[in-house]
């Protein structure tokens, strides 16, 4: 009698027991959203950072966190702003405990936030990665480091400590300027004056000065055109280029159009202004500036102004004239 023969099973592999000590804990969907916020954190402040190394102008923070490529928005810019106000301490810090080697010397952005979460981050686990692993065994010599710094600067308190590292509060006067197409200076001084000090500035004309942190977004003269929030070295462009009604002008690089709506303004509207734009989304920015100034004389080009025939109705462009005020010989 033939014996059942037990069907040849292959034993289960027995799953591998965790004792790789490399192997990254699980984390929970607070620890991950903090990872996650860290690393693109550390991407804007690279950005940042390196435009202020090379003295070069980079968008706003707020820009940087606003590119789609950022998931976490409010935290990313929480982070990359705490961890800047705080960076000269944070450099301090970790120099004196001697943290940045060089491995973590390349990935320093990370190192500085991670450090902003482990000095004065509200307890947050410092879970995750590599990096976080690094400083969260360093985490006692960075604060002691930090503790001696406060008392070598003689401070009451860590707020106290935190203040000293401030830069002055540097309080700039708000400025607008009044869009002649529409109002002239004297009855926005009076609109204005009816809350606020205010009075014209003494070089450009058209700018009115008021006093720091005035808030004018939501005042009517400003949404409907009549001024615009516009900052002094901003309004001397125009100013300087000085163009007369009649001229033809070409802004080159325009949105939002703040200087474009100004040359109109100075033109009286007579004359005309290509306004040329490369980026889609800005160019609709450019057009509502344009609609909410009333200028009838400026139009919108989407496109490369690097594209444009300099043979073509553009050939007359007096290059001198696009910089300087040549007064006519
Ligand atoms: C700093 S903003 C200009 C600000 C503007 N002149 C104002 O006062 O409101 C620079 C603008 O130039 C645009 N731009 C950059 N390169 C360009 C190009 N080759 N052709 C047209 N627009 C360009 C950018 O998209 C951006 O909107």
């Amino acid at each position: 009698m033939a014996r059942n023969k037990a069907p040849s099973v292959k034993p289960k592999p027995k799953p591998k027991q965790t004792t790789d000590k490399s192997a990254k804990p699980r984390l929970n969907n607070a620890e991950r959203s903090a990872y996650f916020a860290r690393r693109e954190a550390a991407k804007v402040l690279h950005t940042v950072l390196q435009g202020d190394a090379k003295r070069q102008a980079v968008a706003s923070i707020k820009s940087l966190v606003y590119s789609p490529s950022i998931r976490n928005k409010k935290a990313t810019f929480a982070l990359v702003c705490q961890t800047l106000k705080h960076l000269r301490i944070i450099k301090d810090v970790l120099e004196s405990a001697n943290i940045l080697n060089s491995k973590w010397k390349r990935q320093e952005e990370l190192i500085y936030i991670i450090a902003y979460d482990v000095l004065f981050g509200k307890e947050i686990s410092l879970v995750g990665g590599d990096a976080e692993k690094f400083l969260a065994c360093r985490k006692d010599a960075m604060q002691s480091a930090l503790a001696k710094l406060v008392v070598r600067k003689k401070a009451k308190n860590i707020d106290d400590f935190i203040a000293l590292y401030q830069p002055p509060d540097i309080t700039k006067p708000c400025y607008v300027r009044v869009n002649t197409l529409k109002l002239d200076v004297d009855s926005a001084l009076h609109e204005l004056g009816k809350q606020f000090k205010v009075q014209k500035d003494d070089m450009i004309p058209h700018l009115l000065v008021l006093p720091p942190h005035t808030d004018l977004h939501n005042h009517s003269l400003v949404l409907n055109g009549s001024i615009f929030v516009q900052g002094k070295a901003s309004s001397m462009v125009a100013a300087v280029l000085d163009p007369k009604p009649g001229w033809e002008v070409l802004d080159a690089c325009s949105a939002p159009g703040n200087k474009t709506v100004h040359l109109a303004a100075l033109m009286k509207g007579k004359g005309k202004i290509i306004a040329c734009e490369l980026n889609k989304d800005r160019a609709k920015r450019l057009e509502d500036t344009v609609r909410l100034s009333g200028a009838a004389n400026i139009e919108v080009l989407h496109g490369d102004f690097l594209n444009i025939d300099p043979k073509g109705p553009f050939s007359k462009v007096n290059k001198w004239k696009m910089l300087f005020k040549i007064p006519d010989a």
